[in-house]
């Protein structure tokens, strides 16, 4: 609940829906924290690749954080309301009611989430015509984007769900649609995830080339024909009926919304770190890499003019900060991965048991473990003759293959808590490894980084952020403010209310407040993981 004394304040409220819960906070005008609520979210799995999630239910979830992180508080107080989200495919009929995504039926499960990869024949056809529009993903269409999700529907359900469909929503588009009842998309997940371009809007030659000539015969009403900035005011902001939903003020500014990691590299790319002696202080903001690691890991550059980089989607026009070019490189599965690979062990249960005796979260316990096993040794000594290949779940970038496998080497016979810790710490390696090959690949094409600002829940294990200091060579920031992600929802939520006519202006305004920054620069412990 938020405290008394701030209630004089502005406030501004940030929805973000990631791959596990939803989560909102309530944002002062100062740029931190008053308040913040968690509530997670259902996922189903059907069959392999096949991942699925329930508009009602998300909504449902930001429902309930939302009227936590209120309560108390002066409603003339709260001016607006932004979202962000996964980019996941909504699909509704005509009359906005969900349909189902699955051979089961089930219209619960109306949403394909962005890690579903069952559209892999679609997206390897739509790779084959080599339209212009790839050269703006990276050369090569993920499966996770939403054209081959949109033709395996065709391809798979025309009864039941392609005929009947009224509307395809990105899932951030979806929400602030649910909180206005305004059906213009935000140009953030259009230009990303679905082929749209800032100059020329849609290309109806992609479109036909690939089956799908379906939208521009109805003159694209199911995808988007108004398409905002994200942080423009849409509509007559709150609907009096999501507003009771949410326990927020009816008609206060409601934002064209963000995909999730595009909010949290708002909410970190502009910081003041002033004073710290980093490389990127007196550079420019090009010099900064957001890494917004959750489930999956996200690698944001922006860049004044486009760059193209192979294997990196993008170059992409105004997504993530108005005026500038973004490149997103990325890892599928991060997070996710580190947690298959501890709770597939068999020493899982044992450290469960020791994680409990001790009041710590099981990475914390870990953490603890490898500190002391490796004695007086540098951590990456631990790990000389034991390798993962974290892909897993395919290569997002930046080989862009999504046929790929993760691989161990260096397995032995032994069930350990030890042989637990040291996998645990030889996957992590192993995802640093990865941010550092996309980095190279980065600069090889024009970027010049030279400091990672990492948010999300992975950059609260220090194990994390330590290997991808150690291993990329530069420095990290980590926001004081952790919920950094949520900051950027709720600057979308500022701009919308006029308060801020612009990213950059909030920017300035909030830059003293947020020079309180925690900055984690580490030293190169362990060269030799350079060398990997
Ligand atoms: N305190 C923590 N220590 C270690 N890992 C954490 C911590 N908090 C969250 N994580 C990890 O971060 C990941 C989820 O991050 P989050 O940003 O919530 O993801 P998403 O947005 O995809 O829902 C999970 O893999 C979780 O285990
Ligand atoms: O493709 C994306 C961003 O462009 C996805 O939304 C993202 O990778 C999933 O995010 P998270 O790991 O935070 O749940």
């Amino acid at each position: 609940m938020a405290s008394g004394k701030q209630e004089q304040m502005n406030y501004y409220v940030g929805i973000d829906v990631g791959t596990g819960s939803a989560r909102a906070a309530l944002v002062s005008q100062q740029g931190t924290l008053a308040a913040y609520a968690e509530y997670p979210i259902r996922k189903w799995e059907p069959q392999a690749d096949h991942h699925e999630q329930s508009s009602d239910d998300i909504w449902a979830a930001c429902c309930i954080v939302t009227k936590k992180v209120v309560q108390g508080i002066d409603a003339a107080r709260i001016r607006g309301l932004g979202f962000d989200a996964t980019c996941s495919l909504v699909v509704l009929d005509k009359q906005f009611q969900p349909l189902p995504v699955n051979q089961e039926g089930d219209s619960n499960r109306n949403i394909i989430m962005w890690m579903d990869h069952r559209a892999a024949s679609q997206v390897e056809r739509i790779n084959r015509t080599r339209h212009q529009v790839l050269k703006f993903v990276g050369g090569v269409m993920s499966v996770e984007m939403q054209p081959p999700k949109l033709l395996w529907l065709k391809e798979n359900l025309r009864e039941s769900c392609w005929n009947k469909a009224g509307h395809f929503f990105d899932l951030p588009d979806f929400l602030s649609w649910k909180a206005t009842g305004v059906l213009a998309r935000s140009l953030c997940p259009l230009v990303c995830k679905w082929t749209y371009s800032a100059d020329s809007g849609w290309d109806e030659s992609f479109w036909k080339m690939i089956n799908l000539e379906d939208f521009v015969a109805d003159n694209y009403s199911k995808i988007g024909t108004q398409v905002l900035s994200p942080g423009d005011p849409l509509g007559k902001g709150l609907t009096p009926e999501a507003a009771k939903e949410l326990g927020l003020p009816a008609g206060i500014a409601v934002a064209a919304s963000l995909i999730d990691a595009h909010a949290g590299g708002l909410g970190v790319i502009g910081a003041d770190v002033k004073g710290y002696n980093l490389p990127c202080e007196n550079q420019s903001i090009t010099s900064r890499l957001a890494v917004i690691c959750g489930t999956s890991s996200c690698h944001m550059g922006i860049s004044p003019n486009p760059i193209f980089v192979p294997g990196i989607w993008g170059p992409y026009f105004s997504a993530m900060v108005p005026g500038f070019w973004l490149n997103e490189g990325g890892q599928s599965v991060t997070g996710r991965l580190i947690e298959h690979v501890v709770q597939g062990h068999a020493a899982y249960p044992e450290l469960q048991v020791k994680a409990s005796a001790r009041f710590q979260s099981i990475y914390t316990c870990l953490n603890s473990h490898l500190d002391s096993i490796k004695k007086s040794l540098p951590l990456g000594f631990l790990t000389v003759d034991l390798h993962v290949w974290p892909d897993f779940h395919g290569n997002r970038s930046p080989l862009a293959d999504l046929t790929l496998k993760g691989m161990v080497t260096g397995l032995r016979l032994s069930h350990s808590l030890d042989d637990l810790a040291l996998l645990y710490l030889a996957t992590v390696q192993a995802i640093a490894l990865g941010t550092r090959h996309i980095l190279e690949t980065m600069e090889a094409a024009g970027h010049s980084i030279s400091t990672l600002f990492l948010c999300g829940g992975l950059s609260k294990n220090p194990l994390f952020v330590q290997m991808h200091a150690d291993i990329t060579g530069l420095p990290i920031v980590l926001s004081q403010e952790v919920e950094s992600v949520l900051v950027g929802a709720a600057i979308l939520g500022a701009c919308a209310s006029g308060d801020f006519t612009s990213v950059q202006r909030y920017y300035r305004a909030i830059g003293s407040s947020r020079g309180r920054r925690e900055l984690k620069e580490e030293g190169r412990e362990t060269e030799r993981q350079r060398q990997l």
